[in-house]
């Protein structure tokens, strides 16, 4: 059918600068429009009633001003999907709302195991030195801000050897016990029904002996996201390996990410796992993300223009107009053919 009778959908995003620059590429843009889904940006300094229409809304932004402004879209047009709900992605603001989540799922655990680390919130400075709060922990500890919404700050952690380490921290923060995990980390990416695991390099682990002769404590920042130009990135990956650590089964994890996917009413995520060095087959879910880097995922162009086409056209069923031309779903073959909900396993040096 001639291109100017096709139906096209438009999907608004609301991204940080920073956020557009990276998940905007060309390369998405390009795919999407050849699908039929324009992405067009929506400016938050102007009111959100007055721009659109749009078939569907993504976005990452903070703050009680915009969650109020998609409020009230939602309650305008309740036929358009807003992904994802402000309410559902909040939860994921919190350390330890985050982490209770993990925690509630009930899934039969077999050959692996999963779980999350021990761990405190800590609200005053009081707490850090009344052993009935923070006696229970064994050392070390990560110290991470309680609140994660994207500033600098929320990401900016330390790695606390021994309690008096603890005394100079500023709550509120999480105390997560540390657990020696190979210097290995796993994400795994969500995208509605997709998932697909990656691994990055992250803390090394901690010998007895280290904490024994190593006072005080360690700060660091988004160990697993530094740029691969970083020297001393480098010099870590020559000793890291990280090759040769094993995937976990991408069976496991994607039984994990359908029971969070469902558990939160969250489309857009990715959660960070460990593997106990100790225990071998147990794993540690450490930290989720509302709508993380996916231009650093593999093939990340195909999977999202396969969410929106999904999202745009699960909504015309619903409206009961099903406008799709037959020359339309020819092209999706073409393009989805090799698209798989879950993608295998691929290895990602950051
Ligand atoms: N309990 C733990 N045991 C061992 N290492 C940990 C633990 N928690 C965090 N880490 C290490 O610290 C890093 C940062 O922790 P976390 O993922 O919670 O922070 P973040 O700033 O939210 O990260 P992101 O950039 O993924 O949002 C992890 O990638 C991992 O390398
Ligand atoms: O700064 P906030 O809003 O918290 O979000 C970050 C997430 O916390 C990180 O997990 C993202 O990196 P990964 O995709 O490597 O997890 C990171 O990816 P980015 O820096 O490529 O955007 C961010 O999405
Ligand atoms: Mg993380
Ligand atoms: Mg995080």
């Amino acid at each position: 059918m001639a291109e100017h009778l096709r139906r096209r959908f438009v999907i608004g995003y609301a991204l940080a600068p920073k956020k557009q620059q990276s998940f905007i590429q060309p390369s998405l843009v390009g795919l999407a429009a050849g699908r039929g889904i324009d992405l067009v940006p929506i400016d938050p300094c102007r009111a959100l009633a007055d721009q659109g229409p749009f078939d569907c809304i993504i976005h990452k932004l903070y703050g009680d001003d915009w969650k109020a402004q998609l409020e009230d879209f939602a309650f305008r047009h309740p036929d358009v999907p807003v992904v994802d709900s402000p309410h559902a992605i909040e939860r994921l603001h919190n350390r330890i709302s985050m982490l209770q989540v993990v925690s509630e799922l009930e899934i039969p655990q077999d050959q692996e195991t999963f779980g999350i680390p021990s761990q405190v919130v800590i609200y005053d400075s009081g707490a850090l030195s009344n052993s009935g709060v923070v006696g229970a922990l064994r050392f070390p500890v990560i110290a991470k801000p309680l609140v994660a919404d994207g500033s600098a700050k929320s990401h900016k952690m330390s790695l606390v050897y021994h309690r008096d380490g603890l005394l100079k921290l500023k709550p509120p923060l999480v105390l997560q016990e540390f657990v020696n995990h190979g210097g290995v980390i796993f994400k795994v990416y969500v995208v509605g029904d997709y998932v697909q695991c990656v691994k990055r390099k992250s803390l090394p682990d901690v010998s007895d002996e280290k904490l024994e002769c190593t006072e005080g404590s360690m700060s660091f920042s988004q160990v697993s996201n530094m740029t691969a130009q970083d020297r001393t990135e480098k010099q870590y990956y020559e000793t890291m390996h990280l090759e040769e650590a094993e995937m976990p089964p991408l069976s496991f994890v994607t039984e994990i990410a359908q029971g969070l996917r469902q558990a939160m009413g969250l489309h857009l995520f990715n959660f960070d796992v460990i593997r106990d060095v100790k225990v071998g087959n147990r794993y540690l879910v450490i930290d989720i993300n509302y709508f993380p880097g996916y231009a650093k995922m593999p093939s990340y162009e195909t999977v999202l223009t396969e969410f929106f086409w999904n999202i745009v056209h699960e909504k015309e069923e619903e409206d009961g107009s099903n406008a799709a031309p037959k020359d339309v779903d020819n092209e999706i073959e073409l393009l989805g053919g090799n698209f798989s909900k879950t993608a295998g396993e691929v290895e990602n040096a950051g």
